[in-house]
Parts: C-alpha cells; structure tokens; sequence
C-alpha cells in the first residue's frame, strides 16, 4: 500500500450496455450522474474528504488537487470524466453540521458522445491492467451489496416508461418535516414582510416532507426511475442524497464554463384544463408575469456577476426560455463563459462554486440578509439540500448540479425530501406551499408515494 494514487482508464464497448449510463445502476450505494443516456457511475469507495464551515470548498479544492499531483494515471480515452474522478455533495450553509464530502470511488463507469469506459483506481502496487479493469466492471455489476440482495439489476427494465413509473407502489406514506404548512406559509407570510419592509428583494424558502416506507427504500430504483423519466435533469446519487435536479451551478470543460439559471415556476397540472395549449399557457403566465420575470432577473444577474471576475467573455440568452419537466415548466436562462487565467492557472470547478454559491435562485438577494432571514424562519438544516452536488476530474473538468428535486435517504425506511421557492413582494403563502408539492413530485413518484 502507497499513498501515491494510481488509475487506469479503458474503453467499454458501448454496444454492450443499449441502455446507456442508467443500466449501470444496479446498486444502492452506487455515486451517480447522469443525464439521458451520459454521465458517471461511481462503485466502492476508496478514499473521502469530509468539511464543514465557510471554507468547505477550498479545503475540499486544496485536498482534491494534492491527491491528483502526485496521482500516477493512464488514461486511454481521454475526455471530461476519465482518469481519477471524486464524486462531491456539499452543505447549503456555511453554519451547517452537516458534513460536505468528495468520495474518490474504486470504480467509475462513463459514457459520454457514444464513448464508454472504465476507470480503476487504487492506492495499492499491483500492476493495473486493462483485463484487471473490465474484471472490476463485471465484479462490481454483479457481486450482491454488503446489505442488500443485489437483486436491484434482475428483471429491472432502464428504459422505464412513464406509465410504469407513476404506478404507486402503494404502502409508503408521508408526514411533515420541521414545520407543519401552516407554520411554513406563516414563515412566508413573514418573509414578504420584510420584503414589502424593503430589508431584501427575493428570500427562497424550504421546507423539508418525511417518507417512511414500510417496505425499505430501493436506491438504485429510485435512481433508475428519475434518470428514465428526468431526462431533462441531472440525475444524482452521492452518500444518501438523491434527485434529479434542473439546475446546473456550473459545468466546467476545458475553458468553458456553462451554467442553467432557473427562477419562475408554474406546476404542468395547473394547465389541466386550460383552453390554451399547454405551452401558449406557460408562455402566457410564466414568460408574461412581472413577478416570475423580475424573480428571474434577480437570479441571473446574481450569477453573472459572481462569474465576471473569472471570465473573458460571458454570454447568455437575452430572454430566458420555458424549460418543460414532467412535472413543472420554469423560466431559464443558459449562461455560458470563457475561464480567465486566474494567477496563470484556469480556477477550478471549486473555485468557482466558492465564488457562486449560494445564488439567488436558492438562497435569495442580498445574500447576507437572505440567509440569515432562512436561518431564522425555515427551522430546517437544509443539510445538502440546495447545495452543490457533482463531480470533477484531475484535469480540472467537472459538473456540479444545485441539489434540488431530491431528498436524503436517513435509514432504510425513512427519506427526507426537500423543496423550496423563492419569495418576492408579490408572493402568496398557499401558491408557494402549492409549489412545493409540484417540486416534491418528481422524488414522490420515485418513491412510489401517491399524495
Ligand atoms: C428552491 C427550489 O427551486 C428553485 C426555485 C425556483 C422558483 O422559485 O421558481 C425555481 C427553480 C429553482 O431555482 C427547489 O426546487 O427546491
């Protein structure tokens, strides 16, 4: 045993997996990201990084580039996501106990424009060898769990229909986290109070809903299920946390940097009914409200200008688009910058989460003011609700989602969910708590609780 870091990366015949990345899932502790058939499974865990406090980010920066200095890496197939990769979830808030992580795994497959591969890694001397990892890939697909029966592979069908995904499993049920409603639209009340008292221009709000499933939580499935009918979204599993998230804080490849700004939401169910075309109807209320516009506004230009100093050039869409979920339509804006050398160096992925974080779209404007404001009217520890959750490489390639649309899995029958809304002068208590039952669909139906 070394401590130097040793990773050997090979292609996988894409051919062999027709289901793409989310036939991969097939384990409950798997770390995933995924979006349509792309991304990354992560198995087994090598080593972990743990922090709390404001300075979560580069503490976790500092250790993740010592680790790849003196990394030894043989990397055949070379794009974002190959040689040694840490999967990462990290705490919403700065006074959080709740610890933020990077898991370096044993194993991560990808696939990405068509590619697939393998990577190894070890911290041990025996030789590393294309055989060795594709006896990895086969071991760690079909060798059952520690705690579980490792049936999650067997007769599970990745290209889930949406029929077969809304079908209610039956016997999980559901009750309220730290606040009841109407404690929680009392707190909503109260923050558009002090907008209204001019103390600060958007809040965002959570509140967190408790399942329990009396037949245990199945990880993998709930996995495979938001990446088959999320395609839109970033499907993520790291240590517990999962969702599927329409939120990107920043994708770094090469010297690009792209981020999907969201603030504006109108829940698809209130269009049942309507006399216009669901779409006409989302462009009419969503694009054409002043309030949704302006809470838009407020998020774009809180990332942008955390951007600037770490950019050469920035553009993003003149007007935000109607981004279509299954279960919510929002506002959004794709903003895309060139990295700047920042001290000869382009900054890192975490560099720059520490600059971004938290945006307005989940925390608020002004930022200091907003967060104190939730610290005291959510009574919630958002954990790593809300925070930055992906993954990133050793040359400095990385994708890191804002973990919305999810919730931690606690123990093996109970699961926290989360969801929050940003709140503005013209906000209205029961639309807001309305909203987030349209936020918690997508884990609900995962779950296979009916509401
Ligand atoms: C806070 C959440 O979502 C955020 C708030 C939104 C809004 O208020 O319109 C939209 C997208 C996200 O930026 C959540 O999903 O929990």
């Amino acid at each position: 045993m070394t401590s130097t870091l040793r990773t050997l990366t090979v292609p996988l015949d894409v051919e062999s997996s027709p289901g793409g990345l989310p036939s991969f899932l097939v384990r409950d502790d798997v770390l995933c990201w995924s979006r349509r058939e792309a991304g990354l499974v992560g198995y087994g865990e090598l080593t972990r990084f743990n922090a709390t406090g404001p300075e979560r980010f580069l503490e976790a920066d500092i250790w993740w580039r010592h680790l790849i200095l003196e990394a030894e890496i043989t990397d055949h197939v070379e794009l974002p996501g190959t040689g040694p990769v840490a999967f990462g979830s990290f705490a919403f808030s700065k006074t959080s106990p709740h610890v933020s992580r990077l898991i370096l795994p044993e194993l991560v497959v990808g696939i990405r424009d068509g590619r697939a591969w393998a990577t190894q890694l070890t911290f041990d001397d025996r030789p590393l060898t294309e055989a060795g990892v594709l006896a990895s890939v086969e071991r760690w697909l079909t060798e059952p769990e520690p705690n579980g029966d490792g049936s999650a592979a067997e007769g599970s069908d990745v290209g889930l229909s949406p029929e077969v995904v809304s079908q209610d499993g039956g016997s999980g049920h559901l009750s309220h986290g730290s606040l009841s409603e109407a404690n929680w639209m009392k707190a909503v009340a109260d923050g558009v109070e002090e907008i209204r008292a001019g103390k600060l221009e958007k809040l965002v709000l959570a509140r967190d809903v408790v399942a329990t499933l009396p037949d245990g939580v199945n990880a993998a499935e709930v996995l495979r299920q938001l990446a088959a009918r999320y395609r839109e979204c970033w499907t993520y599993g790291v240590d517990g946390l999962v969702g599927a998230t329409p939120e990107m804080l920043i994708q770094v490849e090469g010297r690009t940097a792209q981020a999907r700004v969201l603030a504006g939401t109108l829940d698809r169910r209130d269009a049942e009914g309507v006399d216009d075309s669901p779409m006409a109807y989302a462009e009419r209320v969503l694009a054409g409200s002043e309030k949704q516009r302006h809470e838009h506004e407020i998020a774009i230009d809180s990332l942008t200008r955390q951007l600037a100093p770490f950019s050469e050039a920035m553009n993003s869409h003149s007007e935000p688009f109607i981004l279509e979920l299954p279960n919510v339509w929002h506002l959004a804006s794709d903003v895309k910058a060139e990295l700047a050398d920042i001290e000869g160096h382009v900054p890192t992925c975490l560099a720059l989460i520490n600059a971004l974080h938290p945006t307005a779209a989940v925390c608020g404007t002004p930022t200091l003011v907003a967060g104190a404001l939730i610290r005291k009217l959510e009574h919630l520890d958002r954990g790593p609700y809300a925070g930055p959750v992906g993954w990133l490489d050793a040359a400095g390639n990385g994708e890191w989602g804002i973990a919305l649309r999810g919730a931690v899995i606690e123990d093996a029958n109970t699961v926290r969910l989360y969801a929050g809304c940003g709140i503005v002068e013209g906000s209205q208590p029961e639309a807001e708590l309305a909203e987030t039952w349209a936020k918690f669909r997508p884990m609900l139906e995962a779950l296979g609780i009916k509401r």
